[in-house]
C-alpha cells in the first residue's frame, strides 16, 4: 500500500471557474504615463502577434504540401500522459514501428531507475539535509512534485543512524552518480553538455567523489527537443561506427557501459529499496516514490538483469520531458493482431505531441487549426498536487483552466474534442490510502470519497465548461484512462478511431 501523500496543495472551488476566465482588465485608475506605457505594450504584443502570424501562415502551407489523412493533437499540462497516449497510438497501430525503439527505451528506463537510486542514496549522505527533489526521485520526471517546501526543491534528511551494511550500499552503489550523468547527457546532450573531466567512456570507475552529490545546476528532468535525434542513434549503432560521430560513438559506448554497471549493481539495489532503515526513513518524511513518474525500483531485480529487453508495459512507464511540439506521422500497419479496418491500411497519421508545461504553450498554437482531433489528456490524481513551474497553483485547477482556454479557442472550432481523465489508478490510490478529495476540492463539498463519484463529478464539471460555448456543436467524448495500461487503453482508442472514422465520413457527405 502506498503511503499517503501529505495535504500541502492550495484547495481550489471548482464552482469558481467560470468567473476565472478570461480576465477582465481594470483601465479606470491608470495614469496618463501608465496608459502610454500599457499602450507602448500593446504595440509591441501586436507586433510579435503580427509576426507570429505571418509564421503561422508559412508553417500552415508548408504542412499543407505534406499533409496527413489525420492529424490529431495531444494537449494537456506536463506529466498529464501525452506522450504515453502516443506511445499507446504506436504500440496499437504501428507495433513494428514501436518494437524497434526498445533498445533506446531501456536507456530511459535505466536513467529513471538510477535516478530513483541516487535519491535514495541521499539519505544516507552524514552531512545533514540534501536538497535534491521528490519529483526527481521517481523520475526525472517533474511536471508536478507531492511536497514542495521550497520553490525549486526538496530537502531530504538523511537517516540518523547508518548501519555497517547501509554504510556498504552507499560506496558499492556510489558509481551510479556517474551513470545518471552519462545516459542523461546520451538521451538529451543539449541539456547536459559534457563535462571537462567527466567520464570519458569509464563509466563507473569513480572518477568523482564516491559520495557527491549530482550538480546542483542540473535540471532534475531530462526532456527530449522536438526533433531530436536520441531515438535513431541508437539504430544502427551496435553494427559499426561508420554512421556515428566518434562524440557520439564514444557516449554510446557510455550507455553499454553504463548498462554494465547497473547489472553489477543489481543486488545492492534490491538491497537499499528492500532495506527496512531506508523504507522508514522514507514513510517518516512522507515521500511515496510509488506514485512519482518513472517509479521503476519495484522492478530492480528484472531491469537491472543481463539481457534485459523492455517490455511496452516498461516502455509506457518511462519518464521523460518533452520539450517543444513533435510531430509524429504514423503508418497504420496491416494485418495486425486486433485488425485494423480496411479504410484504414496504410493511412497516414500526424500525431501531434507537445510539451505540457506553462512557458512551452505558446508554440502550440501553429498546430491548431488544421486538426481533426483534439485529445486533452487531465490528470485526475494531480488534485493534491502543484506545478513545477508554480508551486502555488494546484494542478488540478490548472488543468480546468487550460482546457477552458482550449474549449474558447476560435481555431479549434472544428476540431473533435475527446478528453481522457487519466491516471485514474493513482486517482484510486490516493483515495484508498485515505486522502480526501474534498480537502483540496472544496466545491466536492460531502460526496463520498469514493473514486467512482469523484470521475464523475469531475466529468460534468469538465463537460459543462465544454457546453458553456454555444459554438462547440460536436459532441464530447469522455473517458478515463490508466495511460500504462495497453489493454485498457486499447479499448479507448478503438473507440477513438471510430470517431475518427464517422466524422472523417460525414465531413465527405458519405454518412
Ligand atoms: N500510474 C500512471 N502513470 C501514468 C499514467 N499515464 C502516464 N503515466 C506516467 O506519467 C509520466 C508522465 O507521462 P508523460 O506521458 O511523459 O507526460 P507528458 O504529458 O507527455 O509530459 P510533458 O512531456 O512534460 O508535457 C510517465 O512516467 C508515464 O508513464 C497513468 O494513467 N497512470
Ligand atoms: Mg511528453
Amino acid at each position: 500500500m502506498p503511503t499517503p501523500v501529505p495535504h500541502n496543495a492550495p484547495s481550489i472551488d471548482l464552482e469558481e471557474i467560470s468567473s476565472h476566465w478570461p480576465p477582465v482588465a481594470d483601465f479606470s485608475n491608470e495614469t496618463p504615463a501608465q496608459r502610454d506605457e500599457r499602450l507602448a505594450h500593446e504595440r509591441e504584443a501586436k507586433r510579435i502577434n503580427d509576426e507570429i502570424d505571418a509564421q503561422i501562415e508559412i508553417e500552415k502551407s508548408e504542412r499543407r504540401r505534406r499533409r496527413p489523412d489525420i492529424r490529431i493533437i495531444l494537449l494537456g499540462q506536463a506529466e498529464s500522459g501525452k506522450s504515453t497516449i502516443l506511445r499507446n497510438f504506436q504500440l496499437k497501430y504501428a507495433p513494428t514501428a514501436f518494437r524497434a525503439e526498445a533498445e533506446a527505451w531501456r536507456a530511459v528506463i535505466d536513467l529513471n531507475l538510477v535516478r530513483s537510486v541516487t535519491f535514495l542514496l541521499n539519505l544516507l549522505e552524514e552531512s545533514g539535509p540534501v536538497t535534491t527533489s521528490t519529483a526527481n526521485a521517481g523520475s526525472g520526471g517533474g511536471g508536478g512534485t507531492e511536497r514542495p517546501t521550497s520553490p525549486s526543491d526538496t530537502k531530504i534528511m538523511p537517516l540518523r543512524l547508518l548501519t555497517d551494511d547501509l554504510r556498504r550500499l552507499r560506496v558499492s552503489l556510489s558509481p551510479l552518480r556517474n551513470i545518471e550523468e552519462s545516459l542523461a547527457r546520451f538521451i538529451s546532450p543539449d541539456h547536459y553538455p559534457r563535462r571537462v573531466g567527466s567520464l570519458g567512456g569509464k563509466s563507473g570507475s569513480g572518477s568523482s567523489s564516491p559520495s557527491a552529490p549530482p550538480p546542483t545546476e542540473r535540471a532534475f528532468e531530462v526532456s527530449v527537443r522536438s526533433g531530436s535525434r536520441w531515438k535513431s542513434l541508437f539504430k544502427g549503432s551496435g553494427g559499426g561506427s561508420g554512421a556515428m560521430s566518434k562524440a557520439r560513438s564514444q557516449e554510446y559506448e557510455e550507455v553499454r557501459n553504463a548498462r554494465r554497471v547497473i547489472e553489477a549493481c543489481r543486488e545492492d539495489m534490491v538491497a537499499l529499496w528492500n532495506h527496512p532503515a531506508v523504507r522508514a526513513g522514507l514513510a517518516d518524511q512522507s515521500v511515496s516514490l510509488e506514485f512519482q513518474s518513472g517509479f521503476f525500483l519495484d522492478a530492480v531485480d528484472r531491469i537491472a538483469a543481463p539481457g534485459y529487453e523492455p517490455s511496452p508495459a516498461d516502455i509506457l512507464k518511462a519518464r521523460i520531458q518533452t520539450l517543444g511540439v513533435e510531430e509524429h506521422p504514423l503508418r497504420v500497419e496491416t494485418n495486425q493482431a486486433g485488425g485494423s479496418l480496411a479504410w484504414e491500411h496504410g493511412q497516414l497519421w500526424s500525431i501531434i505531441d507537445v510539451g505540457g508545461s506553462r512557458a512551452l504553450r505558446a508554440a502550440w498554437l501553429p498546430y491548431f487549426d488544421d486538426v481533426n482531433m483534439l485529445l486533452f489528456i487531465a490528470p485526475v490524481s494531480a488534485f493534491n498536487q502543484t506545478l513545477t513551474e508554480d508551486r502555488s497553483v494546484n494542478r488540478l485547477w490548472d488543468s480546468f483552466l487550460l482546457w477552458k482556454s482550449l474549449c474558447v479557442h476560435k481555431l479549434l472550432k472544428k476540431a473533435t474534442f475527446v478528453l481522457l481523465l487519466n491516471k485514474y489508478d493513482l486517482l484510486d490510490a490516493k483515495l484508498q490510502s485515505g486522502i480526501e478529495f474534498r480537502d483540496f476540492v472544496t466545491s466536492y463539498r460531502d460526496r463520498p470519497n469514493k473514486t467512482d463519484d469523484v470521475l464523475q463529478y469531475l466529468k460534468g464539471k469538465f463537460s459543462a465548461i465544454y457546453q458553456q460555448d454555444p459554438q462547440n456543436t460536436l459532441t464530447l467524448h469522455v473517458h478515463v484512462t490508466c495511460a500504462t495500461d495497453s489493454n485498457s487503453t486499447s479499448i479507448v482508442l478503438t473507440r477513438i478511431r471510430e470517431v475518427i472514422f464517422r466524422d472523417n465520413f460525414k465531413k465527405a457527405n458519405l454518412l
